[in-house]
């Protein structure tokens, strides 16, 4: 396999290694991810995250893996495996049936060749999601987004956070409201680390303040990620995303949806389908990991620890995919559904 390179995955002679993105934003840290489980453990521990890097990240290992002489039965069985390691975000999926669907004409070479087009494939989407998504802002508009959707969630600018990153790039004067995104801190910790990085103007808030900015008139427009959207345009996302929806209706805020294709599940006919993995109640009792240990829940607490929710299609103003710019009229007519 070729050396590739992206913000929190890399090969390097045929060997991949991943940006433990639990570190972040204190620590830098990289893994050599050589096996299955610890690719499996790397997924489910938001070591590697974000929907369209999880898909990436697994079909790397499983090429490298391929190339250097898995057994094309045993592929099978491992890609069944990293399959698994989250439930909602669909790019996980999709990536490794279309690994395990040309794995079927000239193992292991067209293993190698599909994992390697998948990258290329999503840094391609994102700069077109950022270009159609950057149409939709108006100069000097305050932007509030949720959890992360940057370079460290796919292998190219991101999806919602590629958005805001062209809309500053291309001179818009654009103020970001990072919200937090409790309990992992995925807008605390990564997306405003991510901001400074890109030198966007942004605050970060509490998600309980969004409310307030909107009923100010002090957010101009959302932008999210998803992990899946059905076919009929309701969507998973990092849990709080729904709260935000309902707010950006009633203060008549637009509120756009911005992802690959890939992350569009034809066979998922409506939200209600979408598996909603829950996690530990450790995350939601308190914080751990490179930014230090505190639990403040009680021992025994009793805790329900979704890690999304999902957002019907009618609060949703625009879905941006790298196939264009969808309206709810469209996703009714099925046209989301065309690619
Ligand atoms: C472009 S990534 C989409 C999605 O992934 C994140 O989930 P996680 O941090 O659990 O991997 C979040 O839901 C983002 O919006």
């Amino acid at each position: 396999m070729n050396d590739l390179h992206a913000l929190s995955i890399f090969v390097d002679d045929n060997q991949l290694s991943i940006l433990d993105q639990t570190q972040l934003p204190n620590k830098k840290q990289w893994l050599v991810c050589d096996s299955i489980d610890s690719m499996v453990l790397m997924i489910q521990k938001l070591q590697i995250r974000g929907a369209p890097a999880i898909g990436i990240a697994a079909c790397l290992l499983l090429a490298i893996k391929a190339e250097k002489g898995l057994a094309e039965e045993d592929f099978i069985r491992n890609a069944n495996r990293l399959r698994a390691a989250r439930p909602t975000a669909v790019n996980l999926m999709n990536n490794i049936d279309s690994l395990l669907q040309a794995s079927k004409t000239g193992y292991p070479k067209s293993v190698v060749d599909e994992a390697e087009r998948l990258f290329y494939e999503d840094i391609e989407l994102c700069n077109k999601l950022s270009e159609l998504g950057n149409s939709l802002i108006s100069p000097n508009s305050n932007i509030l987004t949720h959890c992360n959707t940057g370079g460290l969630a796919t292998v190219g600018v991101g999806t919602a956070i590629g958005v805001i990153r062209k809309a500053h790039g291309s001179g818009k004067n654009v103020k970001v409201w990072v919200g937090e995104t409790r309990p992992l801190l995925q807008g605390g910790r990564l997306t405003a680390w991510e901001m400074g990085e890109l030198g966007v103007p942004y605050r970060l808030i509490c998600d309980s303040m969004a409310a307030m900015l909107m009923a100010r008139g002090e957010v101009d427009c959302i932008f999210v990620g998803a992990d899946r959207i059905a076919a009929n345009g309701d969507f998973a996302n990092k849990i709080g995303t729904y709260n935000l929806a309902v707010l950006a209706s009633y203060h008549e805020i637009p509120f756009y949806v911005v992802a690959p294709h890939t992350t569009v599940d034809l066979a998922c006919e409506n939200g209600n389908l979408i598996p909603i993995e829950e996690r530990n109640a450790s995350e939601v009792k308190g914080v751990s990991g490179g930014f230090g240990d505190c639990i403040w829940a009680p021992e025994g607490a009793p805790v329900y620890n979704p890690a999304f929710d999902v957002t019907p299609a009618h609060l949703v103003s625009a879905w941006i995919l790298d196939t264009g710019i969808y309206r709810v009229e469209d996703v009714q007519t099925g046209k989301l559904a065309r690619r």
